[in-house]
């Protein structure tokens, strides 16, 4: 990979080459003049400039370095202006932040520290492009509503595509959470049907007794409780899409019934006495072994050729290439909008943790950890801790001594003010040092003593 490359804007010959010298991890581009600055801005759109404030033909003010910044962020917003500045020129220097400069240091600078600075602007710049990416990829998704890259979830969106617009049932097969619903609305809305309604069901969720009453509906004084007619999931679905979830819950019985539509396509309500004619198209979805239950005698045969007109299988996330980073992406932009956080930045270590997990719970699973993370984490980063994934903490677990003895020390001390309900004295005495030490440490720590009650 070659240097970065980095602009340096300064009209001192000598400052010119001192940072020639120090900067020689980079391809080093240098312009005297506000002009050429920008030329060379609009040629190269480098990740860092440093810009010194005194330029020509003001080199003794900072009206043309302030100029100069302005232009360079209308051309590149995501360039970080490092302000060089003498020792006078503080409060142009701060100016220049309030600006959007990404950081001053004052001359004569220290070689190690603006390297470390220059090292952490690339860096942010990086992420922010990787973001931009990201975001990009997120908004060019195969169907609506489906984040994806890997080629089996593209070979099933195009599947989706071919049967969206057909009659013909469909069972779709994953794992829990891996997106079964997600793919039943989308035939729906790619379908003749979708300005009628997508009505879902799910067998594991409703129990056996009340799922015929939910399924078909019933009328007026059918059984005890049945108050008033009320209309089954399929009927209200007539015209649109019935989508029948966890189907191999579903008790023989009903399933005769179920069997009995699919084929005549009428339902009789409990309790009714006519049969109504019924236009639905069915989507059913399963995680279970159909066929192992039909040799157990759990699942009729001829309703689960019924259902499999057409079957789409749906890889679970870990089997799926790049879209654990790439859903993680989708849903962190998702939740920093919907809970009003400014766009956040997921550490290298926390992209790490991702692809590395399994997710058992599939993008379900995922989803709920990035929202978690999205509230819970402090500042612009969202770090592999966040994440609360497990076998990450331990990757994570510090082994720095002053870290450890840092939160050791923290622990105890939290357990001591607890134990002696907050009394210092007593605390103190616990830990077996002086009232003055546990002050240090409480402030050390951020802990306020407990007010008086
Ligand atoms: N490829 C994807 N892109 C974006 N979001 C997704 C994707 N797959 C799933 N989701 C989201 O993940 C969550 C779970 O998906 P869904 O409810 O469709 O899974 P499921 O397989 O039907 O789960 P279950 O078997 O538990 O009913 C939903 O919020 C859904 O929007």
């Amino acid at each position: 990979m070659g240097k970065t490359r980095l602009l340096v804007v300064e009209d001192d010959a000598g400052m010119q080459k001192q940072l020639r010298w120090c900067l020689d991890g980079y391809d080093v581009v240098v312009a005297g003049d506000r002009d050429s600055a920008l030329v060379q801005v609009r040629r190269h759109m480098p990740p860092v400039v440093t810009l010194d404030l005194g330029l020509p033909p003001n080199p003794d003010g900072a009206s043309e370095g302030l100029a100069t910044l302005q232009q360079i962020h209308a051309l590149a917003p995501d360039t970080k202006v490092i302000i060089l500045s003498g020792n006078q020129q503080r409060a142009n220097a701060l100016k220049a932040v309030a600006m959007g400069a990404y950081d001053f240091q004052q001359k004569p600078f220290d070689a190690a520290t603006l390297g470390l600075v220059i090292a952490r602007a690339c860096k942010l710049h990086e992420m922010q492009q990787e973001n931009r990416r990201m975001l990009q990829i997120a908004a060019e998704s195969p169907l609506a509503g489906i984040v994806s890259r890997d080629p089996a979830m593209l070979a099933l969106c195009r599947g989706v595509e071919k049967v969206a617009p057909t009659s013909a049932t469909v069972m779709l097969l994953g794992e829990s959470g891996s997106g079964k619903e997600l793919v039943a609305r989308a035939l729906h809305q790619m379908s003749a049907r979708h300005e009628r309604r997508f009505v879902a069901i799910n067998c594991a969720a409703i129990p056996a007794d009340l799922l015929e009453s939910e399924l078909f509906g019933h009328e007026k004084g059918a059984f005890t409780g049945a108050g008033q007619q009320t209309l089954g999931k399929i009927e209200m679905a007539d015209g649109g899409t019935f989508f029948l979830d966890e189907i191999g819950d579903m008790a023989l019985p009903l399933q005769a019934k179920l069997l009995r539509f699919l084929q005549e396509r009428v339902i009789e309500r409990i309790g009714g006495r006519s049969e109504i004619a019924v236009d639905v198209r069915v989507v059913c979805a399963t995680h279970q072994d159909l066929a192992a239950m039909v040799r157990d005698g759990r699942f009729r045969e001829d309703l689960m050729y019924r259902l499999r007109e057409i079957v789409l299988a749906i890889p679970p996330l870990r089997s799926r290439s790049g879209d654990r980073a790439l859903l993680a992406h989708h849903f962190r932009n998702r939740y920093c909008r919907s809970e009003n956080r400014p766009l956040m930045v997921f550490a290298p270590e926390a992209l790490a943790a991702i692809e590395a997990y399994e997710w058992p719970g599939n993008v379900r699973e995922l989803e709920n950890c990035i929202k978690r993370a999205v509230i819970m984490s402090d500042g612009p980063h969202i770090g592999a801790d966040d994440l609360g994934l497990p076998g990450v903490a331990h990757a994570a677990a510090p082994v720095n001594l002053r870290q450890v003895r840092d939160a050791a020390e923290y622990k105890v001390m939290v357990m001591a003010l607890a134990r002696s309900d907050g009394n210092i004295v007593k605390a103190a005495d616990l830990l077996g040092v002086s009232r003055p030490t546990l002050y240090d440490l409480m402030h050390h720590h951020g802990v306020k003593p407990q007010p008086a009650t």
